[in-house]
C-alpha cells in the first residue's frame, strides 16, 4: 500500500516575472502563470493522477493554481483546504525589493544567505508598511511572522503536514498540496530527510506536478519524486537557482 501525495508550485506570478521578493504579498499569476496552471492539470490528467483532495495555502498565486489545475483535470468539485501555515516563506523587509538590485547592493554570499540558507532569516518587515501582513484579516489572532528563513517554514509547516495532510492520505485520498517554493522546499526537505546544507541547492520550477508515492511511514518510494514533466523542469528549476543574476 503506497499513498500519493501530488506538490505543485504555483504557476508564474507577475512578481515572479519581475524578479521582486514576494513572500506574503498576495499577488496573482501572471498570464504565463495562468497557462502553466491548466498546463500543470493536464499533465495530472495524463499521469492518471487524479486528486481526492488539495491543501492550498492563503495566497491567490497558490488558490488560483490549484483551481485553474483541478479545473483542467474535471476535479474542480474536490474537497478544499487553506491554511497560512502553507504559504510562502516570509521574505521580511526583502518584500518588494527587486532580486537583482539586492544582490548588487549587498554581494553575491549575503544574497544567497537569505534567498537560501537553511537559518539565517532576512530583517525583520516594519510592521504597518507597505508590504507588511499585521493588519490582513485572514490572520487576524495567528501567530505570524516578520520575517522567516527555510528553518521557520519547516517549523510551521510540519504540524499542518502532521495534522491536516498526513490523515487525509491514511484515508487513501491522492492529496494536492498547491503551494510554495520555499513551503514546498521545506516539506521536499522532511519527507527526502535533505540535510540543512543540501537543501540551500534545490529549487523547485512553477506549475510542474511532482509526485511522490509515499509508505507506509510515509517515507519516499523514490527520493526526490518524480516530476511528470522531467525535461521541463530541469529547464525551470535552473531559471530559478539564477534569478537575481
Ligand atoms: O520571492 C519569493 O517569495 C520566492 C519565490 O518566488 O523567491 P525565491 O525563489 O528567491 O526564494
Amino acid at each position: 500500500m503506497t499513498y500519493t501525495l501530488v506538490l505543485l508550485r504555483h504557476g508564474e506570478s507577475e512578481w515572479n516575472a519581475k524578479n521582486l521578493f514576494t513572500g506574503w504579498v498576495d499577488v496573482p499569476l501572471s498570464e504565463q502563470g495562468v497557462q502553466e496552471a491548466v498546463q500543470g492539470g493536464r499533465m495530472l490528467v495524463d499521469a492518471g493522477i487524479l486528486p481526492d483532495v488539495v491543501h492550498t495555502s492563503l495566497l491567490r498565486r497558490a488558490i488560483s493554481t490549484a483551481n485553474l489545475a483541478l479545473d483542467a483535470a474535471d476535479r474542480h468539485w474536490i474537497g478544499v483546504h487553506r491554511h497560512w501555515r502553507l504559504n510562502e516563506r516570509h521574505y521580511g523587509a526583502l518584500q518588494g525589493k527587486n532580486k537583482k538590485e539586492i544582490r548588487d547592493e549587498y554581494g553575491e554570499e549575503q544574497f544567497m544567505l537569505w534567498r537560501r540558507s537553511y537559518d539565517v532569516p532576512p530583517p525583520e518587515i516594519e510592521l504597518g508598511s507597505e508590504y507588511s501582513q499585521d493588519a490582513d484579516a485572514r490572520y487576524a489572532g495567528e501567530p505570524i511572522p516578520r520575517s522567516e528563513a527555510l528553518k521557520q517554514v519547516l517549523e510551521r509547516a510540519l504540524p499542518y503536514w502532521e495534522q491536516a495532510i498526513v490523515p487525509d492520505l491514511k484515508a487513501g485520498r491522492t492529496v494536492l498540496v498547491a503551494a510554495h517554493g520555499n513551503s514546498l522546499r521545506a516539506i521536499i526537505k522532511h519527507l527526502d530527510g535533505i540535510d540543512d546544507e543540501t537543501i540551500s541547492g534545490l529549487n523547485v520550477p512553477t506549475g510542474i506536478p511532482l509526485v511522490y508515492e509515499l509508505d507506509e511511514t510515509f517515507a519516499p518510494t523514490v527520493r526526490g519524486g518524480r516530476y511528470l514533466d522531467p525535461a521541463a523542469a530541469e529547464a525551470a528549476i535552473a531559471a530559478v537557482a539564477n534569478q537575481g543574476r
